[in-house]
């Protein structure tokens, strides 16, 4: 039982998009991922992901299965939180041109679909100092990136002068999609560093 307890759950929320790749990508960390579809759900995690999807369905299907609220009070008691792609929307305080529903609790303003049609979906090798070498994979689909970063918020990564991953506190966005490649080295980042979760058998 002990060891149960010890490890971190990571709840992915399941209401759309991509969260099945991510709770794989927790599993294969041998953190244990269950799906948060209901309010109750968020009662048995430590910290949370926010798949990327469509930001405009995601958010409206949080208030339709009441979990916005609950969601922004775990949020406000210190629940870590890392969304990708759509999820860096659903975080983010202002959307350009957008008023759709969200949690809004990181200070940044996001553009969404913003590197342009032609480039609708491209993978790049970036640089992320806090993983180190070798470079990350980037998938982006559709991806937003960040135009405006608060006081508090920092920024962690940048593809071509665009701001693309960010930390504020408990709080990750990413515009990518980490859960796409084999490269593990994201999620554990989330867990061990931002969530201060430790890992039982780290692979
Ligand atoms: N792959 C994605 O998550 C795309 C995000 C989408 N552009 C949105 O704003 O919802």
């Amino acid at each position: 039982m002990e060891t149960e307890s010890s490890s971190p759950r990571v709840g992915v929320l399941a209401l759309q998009g991509a969260f099945r790749e991510h709770k794989w990508a927790l599993e294969r960390l041998g953190v244990s991922a269950p799906l948060v579809l209901k309010a109750e759900d968020l009662a048995a995690i430590d910290a949370l992901i926010i798949p990327g999807g469509e930001s405009t369905t995601i958010g409206r299907l949080l208030n339709v299965f009441g979990l916005m609220a609950p969601l922004l009070a775990r949020v406000a008691a210190g629940l870590p939180v890392f969304g990708t792609c759509a999820g860096m929307v659903l975080l983010a305080r202002e959307i350009e041109g957008s008023a759709q529903p969200r949690l809004g609790v990181m200070d940044v303003t996001v553009r969404r679909n913003a590197f342009g049609r032609q480039v609708d979906s491209f993978e790049v090798d970036l640089t992320v100092s806090v993983l180190g070498p070798p470079p990350f994979r980037g998938v982006f689909i559709r991806a937003p990136y960040i135009t405006r970063v608060g006081p508090g918020v920092e920024v962690l990564a940048c593809l071509a002068e665009k701001v693309i991953l960010v930390r504020q506190g408990r709080l990750l966005a990413a515009s990518f999609h980490p859960e796409l490649t084999d490269d593990l080295r994201l999620h554990r980042y989330f867990v061990n560093e931002v969530a201060g979760l430790a890992i039982p058998a780290d692979r």
